[in-house]
């Protein structure tokens, strides 16, 4: 599944970041089954907390948007955070009797404060390509852990309800416009070939930001 040009172009300037993301211990654990329950539960609780943040700064990308259709996009977005993420984890936390009030009522972790804020702040002041920049770790690295736990899990992981949320085909499409967005946004404003740019560094630096920045986050579950 590719996820675009400008996805491959920043994930391979991450370098070894992205891979401590996307293989993380965590991340293999749930592969493996061998991911203790509690700490999972920890990282759960605390993404819910993330993801209302996330669906702010997608919401803070159609008031960043040049176009209506980059405002659809990133409400395309919105929407699949707040109905198709935040149902999972609701549902799991349900089923081990955290409720509804107790995961809003969580303190975030100074990792979850982090990150959310620092996407934020890239949107508030940056423009829309700082704030998709710092967002596309999040929606893309989840798209691919996934597609990749989906074809490598073992087949009696207690984490199968997460793996197929991410490797889903929603979440998947939702990844594939994700990517698209992307593209379409860095051509209408940096033209065809923004590798030459200095702005093309920046932006790099900042996905790479963010991407440690989920490193951290999956230190949420794990000792
Ligand atoms: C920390 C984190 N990063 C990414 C995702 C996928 N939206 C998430 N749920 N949580």
């Amino acid at each position: 599944m590719s996820y675009g040009r400008c996805f491959t172009a920043w994930r391979a300037a991450a370098g070894s970041h992205w891979d401590d993301y996307v293989r993380h211990r965590f991340v293999q654990g749930m592969a493996d089954g061998t991911l203790p329950r509690a700490g999972f539960l920890n990282y759960l609780v605390q993404d819910y907390r993330f993801l209302i943040h996330f669906s702010r700064a997608w919401a803070l990308g159609i008031v960043k948007a040049d176009t209506l259709d980059e405002m659809r996009a990133c409400a395309a977005t919105v929407d699949a955070l707040i109905n198709l993420e935040m149902p999972l984890h609701i549902r799991i936390c349900g089923a081990e009797g955290i409720t509804p009030e107790a995961l809003e009522a969580a303190e975030e972790a100074p990792q979850n404060l982090a990150y959310t804020r620092y996407v934020l702040e890239s949107g508030f002041s940056g423009d829309f390509l700082d704030l998709l920049a710092a967002l596309a770790p999040c929606v893309l690295g989840y798209g691919e852990i996934g597609a990749r736990l989906a074809q490598e899990a073992a087949p009696d992981t207690p984490y199968r309800e997460w793996i197929d949320t991410y490797a889903g085909e929603d979440f998947q499409r939702a990844c594939v416009e994700a990517g698209a967005l992307i593209d379409r946004a860095v051509a209408a404003r940096l033209g065809d070939t923004p590798e030459a740019l200095p702005r093309w560094q920046a932006l790099e630096r900042r996905f790479a930001t963010a991407t440690r920045l989920e490193v951290a986050f999956w230190g949420l579950g794990v000792a």
